[in-house]
């Protein structure tokens, strides 16, 4: 089945540990509504086949599992991530230049097919104090700005970032530069272990292209009536 482009810049976080779960959900939904991201959880469950599923199923996957390793592991995972024609995949800045500039030229051969690559700058699930503790000495903001900065002299397609950074980011990036936002919160939603949040409105009103959005939808007593809240607060 071909994929279908969603208007909608909502990508769910499909974070589940039981299959039959995960296909209540999935059945609910339409790719017009919504992107798929595949992470760690699900994929060391179900591996690869699930990636498949959910294309087949006419979905674009983002496949979230964060590489940082040498540059020639992180190369060679992110092209079989190409490999299985997922729409983006992401690193983690922090593994370095050398790192993102060998995963950027693995992806070089797949041309227009190859997915979108983008870097992971500073947890949504961590604060400046947690940055000092593991020996950074900058503030969320200062360090997300300077993994943003190396990600773009490397070539990436954009970072994952929190909401509240993307307007330093936008100012300092060109338009094409991708921010996508995990740690978005409804308003009234619990916040988890999620520490820089936005609500989904003010993501897009801050400069965020793609919004990561987990458990304020999967975890709803009625998730498609979330995602429709969400994407009809966003006007589409
Ligand atoms: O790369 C990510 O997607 C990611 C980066 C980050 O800094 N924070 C973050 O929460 N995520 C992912 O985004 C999702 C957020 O899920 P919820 O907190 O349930 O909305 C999870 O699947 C996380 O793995």
């Amino acid at each position: 089945m071909s994929q279908t482009t969603p208007i909608s810049p909502v990508i769910i976080a499909l974070d589940f540990a039981v299959r039959a779960e995960l296909d209540a959900l999935v059945d609910q939904l339409d790719p017009s509504q919504c992107r798929l991201k595949v992470g760690k959880e699900l994929f060391t469950l179900f591996g690869p086949e699930i990636v498949k599923a959910l294309q087949q199923r006419g979905f674009e996957v983002f496949l979230d599992l964060k590489f940082h390793d040498i540059p020639n592991t992180t190369a060679a995972a992110v092209a079989a991530a190409a490999e299985l024609g997922v729409w983006m995949v992401n690193v983690h800045a922090s593994g370095g230049a050398k790192m993102m500039s060998a995963a950027k030229s693995a992806l070089l051969p797949y041309g227009k097919d190859a997915p979108l690559l983008i870097a992971v700058t500073v947890l949504t699930s961590m604060h400046s104090d947690d940055l000092v503790a593991i020996g950074v000495n900058a503030d969320a903001p200062s360090q997300v700005s300077r993994l943003a900065a190396l990600t773009a002299d490397c070539g990436l397609d954009g970072v994952v970032c929190s909401a509240q950074e993307t307007p330093i980011l936008r100012a300092q990036n060109p338009e094409e530069f991708l921010l996508v936002t995990p740690g978005i919160r409804p308003v009234g939603s619990a916040l988890g272990d999620q520490q820089r949040v936005a609500t989904p409105v003010d993501a897009m009103a801050m400069g965020s292209n793609y919004l990561v959005i987990g458990r304020p939808v999967t975890r709803s007593s009625d998730p498609l009536a979330a995602l429709k809240e969400i994407n009809q607060s966003l006007g589409c």
